[in-house]
């Protein structure tokens, strides 16, 4: 028989489903602090809120699972020393963020953030044009001047910064859309069918240079944090966008703020951010070439049940005594 804690607990239904995996797993749901304490004594595996102080009293302990995909918040240094297992909650989210990168992708190449706020005004104004040459459109049926503000997506370069599940989704969703793409990962090596070569992180600056839209869909880890910085905004095209739904401590928030002012580069479709809640007087907030939306890219009607699936899997995996579905790297966070 093997023990399961789960601390703090979880509702009924996700119970019983963990508890119809196999006569051989005592399931301990707890929410009480002091039960937890009790019960991780001989407990064999975990799911939930690990702390020094429940790690401590662990006599038998051979398994954690993070409820998150990120574990930067989530290990500390008692942890990484012990020899239990941690596996986090990846793979969850690949298609519904990938969707939500192609949007901002798509709003920045049709401008259809500047229209909506036009159309809050009834204000019919065709975007763009090169600086002193007329719009695009200059009446009925007729077409003139190159229209530089409205992009042809097939003509654009993705690069992804991190091409793990959430990235190559990205990868072969713009690939779809007819974007050359590329990406830098240090352990990925392709994305079948659609990037031959990933490259190592040692290219990023290649990545930056050539990228329309520069998507980081990284773990925050120590090598991660504050990798974007001024220097990487200069290496990056001054028409070129960055796009963040990994996390936002990799993004340095008054650099990039600089950026923006200054027109290093053209715009940024933001889902994470180093202080999050964003303040409200933060100057983000009012750039007409940003898009931000609340953390909430992993949102969707599916993420739920993908959740306890990876759960119940690695369950599966922890009582067959099978490699795990998603173990993670307790030095390195990912
Ligand atoms: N915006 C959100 O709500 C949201 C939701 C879920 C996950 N995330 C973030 O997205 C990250 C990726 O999730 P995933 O499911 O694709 O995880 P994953 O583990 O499948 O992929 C992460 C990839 O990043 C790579 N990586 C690690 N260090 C790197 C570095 N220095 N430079 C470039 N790449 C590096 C890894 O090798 C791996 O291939 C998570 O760690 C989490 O921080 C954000
Ligand atoms: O890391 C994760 O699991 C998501 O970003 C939700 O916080």
């Amino acid at each position: 028989m093997k023990k399961l804690l789960i601390y703090p607990a979880i509702d009924s239904t996700r119970l019983s489903r963990i508890q119809e995996i196999s006569d051989q797993l005592i399931v301990c749901n707890v929410s009480e602090l002091s039960a937890a304490l009790t019960e991780i004594k001989d407990a064999d595996a975990f799911f939930g809120k690990m702390t020094p102080e429940l790690l401590a009293v662990a006599e038998n302990l051979q398994w954690v699972q993070s409820p998150t995909a990120s574990l930067e918040h989530y290990v500390f240094p008692e942890l990484v020393d012990h020899p239990c297992q941690l596996t986090n909650m990846r793979g969850l989210f690949y298609d519904v963020i990938a969707d939500h990168v192609m949007g901002f992708v798509i709003c920045f190449a049709r401008n259809l953030h500047r229209y909506i706020r036009q159309q809050t005004k009834s204000n019919w104004k065709p975007i763009g044009g090169v600086a002193g040459k007329p719009n695009f459109v200059t009446g009925p049926g007729q077409v003139s001047e190159v229209d530089c503000s409205h992009l042809h997506l097939s003509d654009c370069t993705l690069g992804v910064v991190g091409a793990g599940s959430i990235g190559a989704e990205i990868c072969r969703r713009a690939a779809a859309f007819g974007m050359q793409v590329c990406a830098v990962d240090p352990l990925a090596r392709e994305v079948p069918g659609v990037v031959e070569e990933v490259w190592n992180v040692d290219r990023l600056n290649d990545l930056l240079s050539i990228s329309d839209f520069v998507v980081i869909a990284a773990p925050h880890t120590p090598q991660t944090e504050k990798l974007f910085r001024t220097v990487q905004f200069q290496q990056m095209k001054s028409t070129g966008y960055l796009i963040n739904i990994g996390r936002g401590a990799i993004v340095d928030l008054p650099d990039l703020t600089a950026a923006l002012q200054n027109g290093e580069i053209a715009g940024a479709g933001l889902d994470v951010f180093e202080i999050e809640p964003l303040p409200a007087e933060h100057p983000l907030w009012q750039m007409e070439n940003v898009i931000i939306t609340p953390h909430i890219a992993a949102a969707s009607t599916r993420v739920p049940e993908r959740h306890l699936e990876t759960l119940l899997e690695n369950i599966r995996c922890f009582l067959a005594d099978k490699p795990f579905l998603t173990p993670a790297d307790k030095q390195n966070w990912f």
